[in-house]
């Protein structure tokens, strides 16, 4: 998706444009993939209402709240449980190009993976977007199995406006992935969509 980042001043000067906060929530777990393939870490992103994965979060008003004040409200509503988001979580910001001046601020933070599981059960149980907005939570894959399941096949789905670039741009920084792992997964991924867009109906 084109667009340019800005900073979080400039971003903050044009508060006659449509804002949105949205934050990568991950986890470290032991957890075990069939009891032998470690995944290391916990990613949630969302199944939207219009079929395309993305992050939690939503619009803001920045002219009458806070970002993260803006942000927490939307993580209350999607996910059906309070997360405090301070400045320290704030990653970007971006100006988007389609739908034009969208600006797009971009969070992560690290929590625990019991924090993780409580949201994962508040989300279905708690959450008055759940079935409406947001379809589910779901956890990224973090892995690249023999057959290339895992990362590769997850990154060939489709993502709302800018959040695959936002999350392959986080699992590089946060060393959720190593390079050449998430290099090799999006290199594979790319093959994939080939694919899948060269299947004939059924
Ligand atoms: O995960 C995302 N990363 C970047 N931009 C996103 C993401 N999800 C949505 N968006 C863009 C495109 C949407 O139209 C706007 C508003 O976000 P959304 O979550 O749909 O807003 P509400 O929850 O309905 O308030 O941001
Ligand atoms: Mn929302
Ligand atoms: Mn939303
Ligand atoms: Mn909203």
């Amino acid at each position: 998706m084109a667009g340019r980042d800005i900073s979080r001043e400039e971003a903050l000067s044009r508060l006659d444009q449509k804002h949105a906060c949205h934050i990568l929530l991950y986890a470290d777990s032991k957890a075990k993939l069939f009891g032998k393939i470690p995944i290391k870490h916990i990613v949630l992103m969302q199944m939207r209402f219009d079929g395309l994965l993305g992050f939690p979060g939503g619009l803001v008003k920045p002219s009458e709240e806070s970002l993260e004040a803006g942000l927490s409200r939307e993580l209350q509503e999607e996910l059906g449980a309070a997360v405090s988001v301070s400045v320290n979580d704030y990653v970007s910001s971006h100006l988007a190009q389609s739908p034009p001046h969208l600006i797009l601020h971009f969070y992560s933070k690290k929590i625990t993976e019991s924090v993780l599981l409580e949201i994962e059960r508040a989300a279905v149980s708690n959450a008055v977007d759940h079935g409406f907005e947001v379809l589910g939570l779901t956890r990224v894959p973090l892995y690249t199995l023999r057959n290339g399941g895992g990362l590769p096949w997850f990154l060939s789905h489709s993502f709302i406006s800018n959040s695959r670039a936002q999350l392959l741009e986080a699992l590089r920084r946060l060393e959720l992935v190593s390079p050449q792992n998430l290099e090799e997964a999006v290199k594979k991924a790319e093959e994939m969509r080939h694919i899948v867009k060269s299947d004939p109906p059924h």
